[in-house]
């Protein structure tokens, strides 16, 4: 429940404050280097050159600057010996918080002109501070800063893995991942990077915000011994000692001079030098010398204007730790408390922040979009009140993808006459799950393999312990990704948990990978079979024109009906898999299947078709067309779709291809998928009638072979031979070579017709490896067919 809350106000405040942050974190990128900006930019202004008697003292670069600009000066920010402009900051207009800046030449006590870009950056300040608005823009600010650092903190609970350990799972961000999981990944990992600076920044930047803040800090760790300018160096504090209260001071410049060289020696680095606003208060003198570990690390002189007297003096060097922290806010916002690595890495992070907000809206733009369909599904569906013959349908979602199909598989049972009752797995006890006959599971998988949040109890609950559900007949939709290592993790390990626990698993967890349509497609079919009823019909790709580029006979001679590789040309290109379809419509609604026989790569789409007769002796629908009165450089039309449950494996597992007759193009373009990546560890074998005339494609199989690409290939051919002999009968007799490579983790896909061949290979498996194991090559996705 926390963690929801937490949750909830993340994108809220996100959704929000994000925006503002995103603003401040580029203006404040851009403002961070202002200063060696302005200087490349306007060389001939910010750069004066030094004269042997060194920079004026302030006795004469006051009157002189005074008599220049026509204005009182109230504080000189020099840096001796480098080179640099310096910079005179003058009184106040009456009713201003502050005066005017210039640069002047301090050899010279002339004032230059306006650097190009200062107005540029001066904006870039005010965006950052106030969104340059004034008060309310302030009160902006100050207030997304403070979700700033809310979103550091809740992001790092939020994300926390559950290989805490790991540094991996912490920070390593995986370039290869797509969409809305190369969202969260930038959104989280790259967060991750970035949190020590925004909260670095978040926590100093407060300290600008909000008085009671500052105060807080002040308290805790006792007086800041050099005052906080507020960003731009020689600036005046505000708020505390702007307007002056009384008439001009009189100021002895030349004792005053003398003073701070006494007091401070010979090795000033830089200085800023604030004159008193009013007679009775002091001037105060902000100096680093050569050995400052940063370049705000201020010690501070307070004198008397007159006399030059010292009336304080305080020592970065001499601080504790916490004071010195405190006079470092400004370092520490800008990162150059750890020198230039400091500074550049707190730009990039500053840069980043648009980054969080585009990934973490995009982020709530999809949950918002799942959220509505989801309301368009529950808003079609009749009340599911349940009872003790409803299907349970239980789903686990992070996102609001699975609870989307949890309602659709409830509308698609409705349909069909079932009462359906729609709970969350949070809501699903011990003894709900003993009473209920029949359930389908919808759950996706988060993480690192883990069960969505709200799934978490759940998991925890139930899953280790043991509650014998001999009467719940049950099957899982798995929603993942194959972009993470454990895919489907959390829904097998529900599934795994309810075999063992007795439950009867109605068919193997259908997995989707990233919302796969063909899986879906499948779940669908799946729950029709269970209802006894037609699964509606996914959208499809729109069918488009196929040019006939090549038709050849593979068995020329066969007793068998003639069958033709052939080759077909899209009008405009088509990708597609291995283990794909093309399907050719024939009319009234009715389309015939082919297995696709190649890979995109190899110039067409081909496939391997016999041509068929209806016992009127006419020409079958779709192979008719293609195998005879279709001609080249003619078109059909026809469409490919996806069949996921039947591609190639992501790893180099072995695989045991076992097919028959036209099933051989399923298994080819298998084959030249994994031949194309490499694994030669490729196991086939083939059925037909004769060697002489049905051994197609032989050239192309036989190459292979020789070349290693196929390790083995096992030939049945029926009637070459006194006793007929099939592809199950050459399994059976090569058991041992079946039962080694599937210790080594093979994957059998099996390819041709349903009846004649299909059907006794399964049989064959069942028998050499029992129901058992059949059953866990199933559910392990290792054992697929495409048979007819
Ligand atoms: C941060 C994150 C982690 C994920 N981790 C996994 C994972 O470990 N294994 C997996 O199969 N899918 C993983 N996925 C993919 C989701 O399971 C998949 O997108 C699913 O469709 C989400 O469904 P939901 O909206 O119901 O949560 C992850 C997705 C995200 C955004």
């Amino acid at each position: 429940m926390f963690k929801k809350v937490l949750f909830q106000l993340h994108w809220l405040f996100g959704i929000s404050a994000g925006l503002v942050l995103a603003l401040m974190g580029l203006t404040g990128a851009a403002y961070s280097f202002q200063d060696e900006l302005l200087r490349a930019l306007n060389p001939e202004v910010l750069r004066v050159e030094a004269s042997a008697r060194g920079v004026l003292p302030p006795a004469e670069l006051v009157p002189r600057l005074e008599v220049a600009s026509g204005q009182r000066v109230v504080g000189l920010w020099l840096e001796p010996g480098t080179g640099r402009a310096a910079r005179v900051n003058f009184a106040p207009a009456p009713g201003e918080r502050r005066g005017p800046m210039r640069y002047f030449d301090p050899y010279r006590a002339e004032l230059l002109a306006e650097p190009r870009g200062q107005s540029f950056f001066d904006l870039m300040l005010r965006l950052h501070r106030f969104l340059a608005m004034g008060e309310t823009g302030k009160q902006v600010t100050g207030a997304c800063t403070l979700a700033l650092l809310f979103f550091c903190l809740s992001g790092l609970y939020l994300r926390w893995p559950r290989q805490a350990l790991s540094w991996r799972a912490w920070l390593s961000l995986d370039w290869a991942k797509r969409g809305r999981a190369f969202n969260w990944d930038l959104h989280a990992v790259a967060g991750t990077w970035c949190l020590a600076f925004y909260l670095c920044a978040a926590l100093t930047g407060l300290y600008w915000s909000y008085d009671w803040y500052r105060d807080g800090l002040t308290q805790l760790f006792g007086e800041a011994p050099a005052g906080q300018q507020r960003g731009k160096p020689g600036e005046r504090r505000g708020g505390r000692d702007e307007a002056p209260l009384g008439p001009p001071p009189s100021v002895d410049h030349e004792r005053l001079w003398r003073a701070i060289q006494d007091a401070t020696g010979a090795r000033l680095a830089s200085w800023n030098l604030r004159l008193p606003a009013a007679a009775g208060q002091p001037a105060t003198l902000f100096y680093l010398l050569d050995d400052a570990p940063h370049t705000r690390a201020f010690n501070q002189l307070q004198l008397d204007p007159l006399s030059g007297a010292v009336e304080r003096q305080q020592r970065y060097a001499e601080q504790p730790f916490g004071a010195q922290l405190l006079s470092s806010v400004y370092a520490l916002h800008v990162g150059s408390y750890f020198g230039l690595p400091g500074r550049l890495l707190m730009m990039l992070a500053s840069l980043a922040m648009p980054l969080f907000a585009i990934t973490g809206w995009l982020l709530y733009l999809e949950r918002r979009r799942n959220r509505r369909a989801l309301r368009a599904v529950r808003g079609a569906l009749a009340p599911t009140t349940g009872g003790a013959d409803a299907w349970l349908i239980g789903f686990a979602s992070q996102s609001g993808f699975a609870e989307r199909l949890a309602w659709q598989t409830a509308g698609q049972l409705q349909a069909a006459g079932l009462a359906v009752e729609v709970q969350p797995l949070a809501r699903l006890d011990e003894q709900r799950l003993r009473q209920v006959q029949q359930a389908l599971f919808v759950v996706s998988t988060f993480g690192d393999g883990q069960a969505p949040d709200s799934a978490r109890g759940f998991e925890r609950a139930l899953l280790g312990q043991a509650l014998g559900l001999s009467s719940l007949r049950y099957a899982v939709l798995a929603l993942g990704d194959r972009q993470y290592q454990q895919f489907c993790g959390f829904a097998l390990r529900l599934h795994h948990w309810l075999h063992g626990q007795g439950a009867h698993s109605l068919f193997a967890p259908v997995q989707v990978d990233d919302g796969d349509d063909a899986a879906l497609a499948d779940w669908r079919r799946q729950l029709a079979a269970l209802t006894g009823t037609a699964a509606p019909e996914a959208a499809a790709e729109p069918y488009a024109q196929w040019q006939l580029q090549r038709r050849e006979c593979v068995n020329p001679g066969s007793a068998g009906a003639p069958t033709f590789l052939i080759r077909l040309q899209p009008a405009t290109p088509v990708d597609w898999q291995a283990g794909d379809i093309l399907e050719v419509p024939v009319g009234k609604g009715a389309s015939r299947d082919y297995s696709i026989a190649s890979l995109p790569g190899d110039g067409g789409l081909e496939l391997i078709v016999r041509q068929q007769r209806r016992a009127d002796g006419g020409l079958g629908l779709g192979s008719g067309r293609l195998t005879e009165t279709l001609q080249p450089g003619q078109s059909l039309r026809a469409r490919v779709r996806r069949n996921g449950a039947f591609h190639v494996p992501e790893d180099d597992r072995p695989l045991i291809l076992i097919g028959n007759g036209t099933g051989l193009a399923g298994l080819r373009s298998l084959l030249k998928a994994r031949i194309g990546a490499g694994h030669r560890r490729n196991w086939l074998l083939f059925g037909e009638r004769s060697a002489a005339h049905d051994f197609y494609c032989r050239d192309e199989l036989q190459g292979w072979l020789a070349g290693g690409e196929l390790q083995r290939l096992d030939l049945a051919f029926s009637r070459d031979q006194a006793e007929k002999l099939y592809v199950q009968d050459r399994l059976r007799a090569n058991a041992d070579e079946l039962r080694r490579w599937l210790e080594q983790g093979a994957a059998l896909y099996v390819c041709g017709s349903l009846a004649g061949m299909a059907s006794g290979v399964d049989r064959v498996l069942r028998e050499l490896l029992g129901e058992a194991a059949v059953a866990e090559l199933v559910d392990q996705g290792r054992y697929r067919r495409d048979v007819y």
